[in-house]
């Protein structure tokens, strides 16, 4: 049984160049206790993928069609006040931009202590101050005492990140989906954090949606990949058997330019050329003017999402 499942969702953005569709037919699943890491190029959907489940998508967005369902409800049809509840101890989401989580006129320390309230309605001031300065130690933020009486603008960009994932570690969400989240943080506190992930998943069986543009950071955490290009889902699979032999050529050229994952040295294949725009997307595959295996086929239809060895794949090579 899955702990999400989102079904044939489409989401789009009014702009004032025109209305355009983003998210194109997701169907995704989640289990609880897995890991799954979403990657892709800048712009290829995927904070618009976390910001649907959670349901903070800005206000130009469109859900066109589809559901979220999560614990028998479907979220795209919940009221504000009803998805208020989902979120934090259900649904917990570190934002790119961390800062937005948090309220600019309150001290660090009275931010985590609403979210221990939420966790643990009643707790006594003795054992929140613990909860609240374990969770600033385990995240590796120096001083701790110092930090919890500080505002939001007296930190920097890695220290609000800690911040937001503190509160994360606080909560314990059933699901947690983290966009970048450390992406501003040196790499060693960025093991840390992989590590503390890691172990609450073991401990909680927390579901996690790691959001990322770094295959290698992924591939340090994730038991999935799910790999995106112009809103779709192109691949989907376990990490080794994608990582290993990648069957969508999208996926192929991602990885084949990670010296880390390859361990080849010199001649790393980049991808060439970039992700078209969403205004004018090509006619069939969206990467065929990209891609290095394109077929006549590939410029007419769009391949749907079929399995293939135990994956699933978006591909007429497949088919
Ligand atoms: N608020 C918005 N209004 C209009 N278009 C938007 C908005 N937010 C995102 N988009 C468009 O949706 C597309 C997908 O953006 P999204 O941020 O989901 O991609 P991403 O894969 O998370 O990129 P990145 O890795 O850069 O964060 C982009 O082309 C972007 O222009």
């Amino acid at each position: 049984m899955s702990l999400l499942e989102v079904n044939d969702l489409s989401v789009g953005y009014k702009a004032l160049v025109g209305k355009f569709t983003v998210l194109h037919n997701i169907n995704f699943s989640l289990k609880e206790g897995e890991i799954v890491g979403i990657v892709g190029e800048s712009g290829s959907g995927k904070s618009t993928f976390g910001h649907a489940i959670i349901g903070l998508l800005p206000p130009n967005s469109f859900i066109e069609k589809g559901s979220i369902i999560f614990q028998g409800k479907d979220l795209v049809k919940l009221n504000e006040k009803e998805m208020t509840k989902v979120r934090g101890t259900g649904i917990f989401m570190i934002l790119q931009n961390p800062l937005n989580s948090l309220n600019p006129v309150k001290r660090i320390g009275d931010q985590l202590l609403e979210a221990v309230k939420v966790k643990k309605p009643g707790v006594d001031e003795k054992e929140a101050n613990e909860i609240i300065l374990n969770a600033v130690k385990d995240v590796r933020l120096p001083d701790p005492e110092e930090i919890i009486k500080k505002y939001p603008h007296q930190l920097s960009g890695g220290q609000i990140q800690r911040v937001v994932i503190a509160m994360a570690l606080i909560l314990r969400p059933k699901i947690l989906i983290a966009d970048e989240p450390t992406s501003a943080l040196d790499v060693t506190i960025q093991a840390q954090i992989v590590k503390l992930f890691k172990e609450l998943r073991d401990e909680e069986k927390i579901s996690i949606i790691f959001i990322s543009h770094d295959i290698s950071l992924v591939y340090a955490i994730a038991d999935r990949l799910v790999v995106m290009y112009s809103g779709r889902i192109m691949e989907d699979g376990n990490i080794e058997d994608v990582v290993k032999n990648p069957l969508h050529p999208y996926t192929q050229g991602l990885i084949s330019s990670i010296p880390t994952i390859t361990k080849r040295d010199g001649a790393l294949k980049a991808i060439e050329g970039s992700p078209p725009s969403f205004l004018v997307l090509p006619r069939g595959c969206k990467f065929n003017p990209r891609c290095d295996r394109v077929m006549e086929q590939c410029k007419m239809k769009e391949p749907e999402l079929v399995e293939v060895k135990g994956r699933k794949v978006r591909c007429w090579l497949y088919e």
